[in-house]
């Protein structure tokens, strides 16, 4: 059986407790691979490892050289392509149509991106008068903040794992990462990316493990993290907040969403359906930024939910590698009884089932996996738990409006903010309603376009901080201001 174990000081160990737990197929359920649990002293050994990178070559390494070697990490990903696709593929169910588009061309990007962005930024410098008429110059200078621990969820896993530690080490620091229990692999497999590539021991370090008690728990107490960026459930977010309060250490939270799409009369059919498909089915609805509530102006209202029903009744689920594949498993047999008591709760609720609302049979040994069907549904109020609660899975409400106050109100009507996609040819009311929108991104005729140089996060109970471009550097360095009295 595969073993997966910790990268710690540019070394592959094992757990000292020898403890393990098990990585399994969400397809068919079958065991792949036996991960190494991280305990306190495994937290302890890559902390301790990621100061003592700090401390040495990396630390006093010049600028360009950095910048360079996490070119070569993000050339060393692209070079074995096939085999993080498959490891992502293996640990998520995804079907490689989405993997090769977006996660694995992403996890490349991020270092890339973000060496670039890094070399390229100013920083601020203000002359000042002083009373005797020499005056003073005051110049900010960005320094690493220290070991940063990135604390990451199972999703997009080798995307935003890299979405934080590409800017981490750009800007000096080093990492711990703590991936998601549920996908260990891609993130094991960059330690040897990072070796071949010439990062020294320590700069990137894995522990795997859990939560609470457990390497989750122990990486975001540590006294010797100085930062921690974490992407995960909001509930998740609030006990990190209270790990990092010990020390006053800043977080990053990338948190949940239960988001909207605004469908008005005026929109390009074809774009609204093509793209709410997309931010409602992508990844099993497995997407932060998917689309759980779907408001349709009156008019369009029917042929939108015919189509969309088209639309879901027509995704092809099966196997990873098959070329035709567009819908896969959801992560664990948890996470499938979870959306599945949602399910339950609409039907529960009177809701009008248009499509899906439980499990498909599934031929063979897919019958094992945690399948569940893409769901439709109309006719729930607004005060529903399936409309106010997020699902996290392949799932949606459509309700009409009739005006564009009232379709503001309600998707602003949410403790969440994350993103909204908004779908109409009107400019001017585009522009209007993306600002009333309370969220961190809205998107307008498109959905999940990401240009890395832009703010990304939540507002409400979405997160804090945001990061991409020059925003995260607001957390992955400090900045100090020199006076200098003339
Ligand atoms: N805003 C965003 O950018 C964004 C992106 C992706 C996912 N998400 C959210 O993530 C959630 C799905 O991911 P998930 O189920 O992996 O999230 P999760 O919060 O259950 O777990 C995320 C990570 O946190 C760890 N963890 C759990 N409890 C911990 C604790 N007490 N201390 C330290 N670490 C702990 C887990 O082991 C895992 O590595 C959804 O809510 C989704 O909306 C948000
Ligand atoms: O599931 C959430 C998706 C998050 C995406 C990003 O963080 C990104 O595109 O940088």
């Amino acid at each position: 059986m595969k073993e997966i174990k910790h990268f710690i000081n540019g070394e592959y160990v094992s757990s000292s407790k020898g403890k393990t737990f098990e990585d399994r197929n969400p397809a068919n359920g079958e065991l792949i691979a036996l991960v190494h649990e991280g305990g306190q002293e495994e937290v302890d050994r890559a902390v301790a490892a990621a100061r003592a990178a700090l401390e040495g070559e990396w630390g006093r390494m010049p600028v360009e050289r950095r910048m360079a070697l996490l070119h070569k990490v993000a050339d060393g990903i692209n070079a074995r392509f096939d085999e993080f696709l498959e490891a992502e593929c293996l640990d998520t169910g995804k079907p490689k149509s989405m993997a090769s588009h977006i996660d694995i061309p992403r996890g490349a990007a991020n270092f890339k991106v973000f060496a670039d962005l890094v070399r390229n930024v100013p920083t601020e410098s203000f002359i000042m008068d002083t009373p005797d008429g020499a005056g003073a110059i005051n110049y900010a200078v960005r320094k690493p903040r220290g070991v940063i621990g990135v604390v990451a969820p199972w999703n997009l896993p080798l995307l935003l794992m890299t979405w934080k530690v590409g800017p981490a080490l750009a800007c000096g620091n080093t990492v711990v990462v703590k991936p998601s229990e549920e996908t260990p692999h891609t993130a094991a497999l960059l330690g040897e990316v990072m070796n071949d590539a010439g990062v020294p021991a320590g700069v990137y370090n894995v522990v795997h493990g859990f939560g609470p008690g457990s390497a989750g728990e122990y990486l975001t107490r540590h006294p010797g993290v100085n930062g921690i960026t974490f992407t995960g459930e909001t509930s998740t977010g609030e006990a990190i907040m209270k790990a990092a309060a010990g020390g006053v250490r800043p977080v990053s939270l990338e948190l949940g969403g239960k988001n909207a799409a605004i469908v008005f009369a005026d929109a390009d059919m074809n774009k609204a359906i093509e793209g709410t498909m997309r931010s409602v089915f992508a990844n099993c609805g497995q997407v932060c930024l998917g689309t759980e509530r779907v408001y349709v102006e009156r008019p369009i209202f029917d042929e939108f939910v015919q189509r969309l029903k088209q639309g879901a009744e027509q995704l092809k689920m099966g196997w990873w590698q098959d070329d035709d594949v567009s819908f896969g498993p959801l992560i664990s047999r948890t996470h499938q009884d979870k959306v599945l008591s949602y399910y339950e709760k609409a039907r529960a609720e009177g809701a009008t089932i248009v499509t899906g609302g439980g499990k498909p049979e599934m031929p063979g040994e897919l019958s094992e996996g945690n399948w569940v069907q893409p769901t439709i549904w109309t006719g729930l109020s607004d005060d529903s738990v399936v409309i106010r609660e997020e699902i996290f899975g392949p799932c949606c409400h459509i309700r009409p409006f009739d005006t564009e106050e009232e379709a503001i109100a309600l998707a602003n009507d949410t403790p969440y903010g994350l993103a909204a996609a908004l779908w109409t040819e009107n400019l001017t009311r585009a522009h209007r309603v993306a600002a009333a929108m309370d969220v961190g991104l809205c998107w307008v005729n498109s959905w999940f376009l990401r240009d890395l140089r832009t703010p990304f996060g939540g507002s409400k109970q979405s997160g804090i901080g945001r990061e991409g471009g020059v925003h995260g550097l607001e957390f992955y360095a400090e900045l100090s201001n020199v006076c200098i009295k003339l």
